[in-house]
Order: C-alpha cells, then structure tokens, then sequence
C-alpha cells in the first residue's frame, strides 16, 4: 500500500511522517532524496551547476542550499526549470526505494512524504493522499520561527506552492495539526488503525 502524505510548507508533514514511522510505516521523504540526488559526484549536482552556475556551489563541493534558495524561491520560471533538472531524478529514486521496500515486505504501508505531490500530479502513484493541516496564518508563524525567515520571505516560500485549503480539499484524509502534538498524535492513531485494518499487515 502506498500512501501520499503532503501539506504545505510548515504545516508539519515531517512532524506526521515520523509519528507514522514509530507506527510501523515504511516512509520515502521526497526532500531527503532530493538532498541525496544532488550530492558530490551526482548527476543532479552536475545538472545545477551546468544551469545556476559555480555561484551554488560551495567551496567544498556541495550544493549551496540557502544560495540556491534565495534564487529559486524569488523566480517561478527558474523554480520550474530546476524542478524538470531534479524531479524525474527524485522520481527514479522513490520508485526504486518504494520496489525495494515492497520486495521486503508486501504488507508495508509506505508513506510517500512529498510536499509537492498535488502541484506535480504525483497523485496518480498513490492510493490516498493525506495532507497535514494548518490555517495559513499558524503556517506562516511555524515558517517564520523554524526557518528563521522574514515575513516577506516566508510568505514567498509559501506562494511557491498550491495554498494549504486548496490541498485539504483532494484529501482523502486530514490530519489537522494546529493543536497540540498530542492531538495530532490522536488523529494519526486513528488513521493508523485504519491503514493496518485495510492492508491486512500485523504491523506494531
Ligand atoms: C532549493 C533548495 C536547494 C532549498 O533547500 P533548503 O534546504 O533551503 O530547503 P528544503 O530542501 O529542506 O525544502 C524545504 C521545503 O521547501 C519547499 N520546496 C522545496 N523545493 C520546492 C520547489 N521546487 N517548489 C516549491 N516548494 C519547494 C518544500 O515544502 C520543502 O519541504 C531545495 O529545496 C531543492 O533542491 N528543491 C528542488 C527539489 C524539490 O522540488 N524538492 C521538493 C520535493 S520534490
Ligand atoms: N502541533 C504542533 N505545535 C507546534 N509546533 C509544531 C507542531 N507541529 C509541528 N510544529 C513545528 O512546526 C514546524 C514545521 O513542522 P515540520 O518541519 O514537521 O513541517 P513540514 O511540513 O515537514 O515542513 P517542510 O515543508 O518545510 O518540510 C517545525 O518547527 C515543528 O517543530
């Protein structure tokens, strides 16, 4: 069974994906991979370089993020651009993990974490799509503390993506993290109970 889990930037996808590991399920994060497909040596780092230039890499090889960031997140057309240089790279990867975990495991409930699963129609490879939930308004504030970013800047990153209301309105399923972690602990116990009935695994 695979699952999509997305949400918009902030609203807690991370903080989900890893109530649902200690549960038991297998989970593929989409950003991790697209950390690994672009390290020293790869392909994908090749790819950046040959397009953003030696100015978003750093001195000792590796991509600079936060220069890479500034560049992407400011220009939708250059956003796109390293979205078809990375995304069917980042594809490959999960597909493989997802192969390898199934092999493993037929029962596994693998949880595709990806923020941009809507935007990239990726959710033709899932069964159903869970979207972590916040108000834009408490979204903004966890993005402004956690990334240590201005409003304007969080605000930027935010319109990088389809608003959260309208990603809650394709889910199947909802888990609304506004509250506190324990509620939202409550919600994912719910929907595991549900995932293990329908999957038939004896997962813990
Ligand atoms: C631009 C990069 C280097 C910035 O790195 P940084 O470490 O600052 O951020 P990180 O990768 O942790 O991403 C943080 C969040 O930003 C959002 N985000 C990242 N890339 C994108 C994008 N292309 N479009 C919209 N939102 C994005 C996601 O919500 C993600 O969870 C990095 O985000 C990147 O390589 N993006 C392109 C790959 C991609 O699309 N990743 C998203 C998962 S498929
Ligand atoms: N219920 C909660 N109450 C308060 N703070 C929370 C709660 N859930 C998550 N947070 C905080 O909000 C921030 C965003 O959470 P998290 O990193 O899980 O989001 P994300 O959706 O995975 O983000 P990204 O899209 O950037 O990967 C983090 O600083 C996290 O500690």
């Amino acid at each position: 069974m695979i699952l999509g889990l997305t949400g918009g930037i902030a609203t807690g996808k991370s903080t989900v994906a890893a109530m649902l590991k200690e549960r038991g399920a297998v989970l593929i994060d989409a950003d991790q991979v697209a950390r690994d497909v672009v390290e020293p040596g790869t392909e994908g780092l090749e790819r950046i370089r040959e397009r953003f230039g030696n100015g978003v890499i750093q001195e000792d090889g590796r991509l600079n993020r936060a220069a890479l960031g500034k560049i992407i997140f400011k220009d939708e057309a250059l956003r796109k651009e390293l979205n078809r240089l990375l995304h069917p790279l980042i594809m490959e990867e999960m597909q493989q993990r997802t192969g390898s975990a199934l092999a493993k495991n037929p029962h596994a409930i693998v949880i595709w974490d990806v923020p941009l699963l809507i935007e990239e129609n990726l959710t033709q490879f899932v069964e159903k799509v869970i979207v972590v939930y916040v108000p834009e308004s408490v979204q903004l504030q966890r993005l402004m503390k956690r990334n240590a970013l201005s409003e304007e800047e969080a605000r930027e990153r935010m319109a990088a993506q389809l608003s959260i209301e309208e990603k809650k309105r394709v889910a199947d399923f909802v888990i609304d993290n506004s509250d506190s972690l324990e509620m939202t602990e409550r919600q994912v116990d719910q929907l595991w109970n549900y995932l293990t009935l329908k999957s038939g695994s004896n997962q813990p």
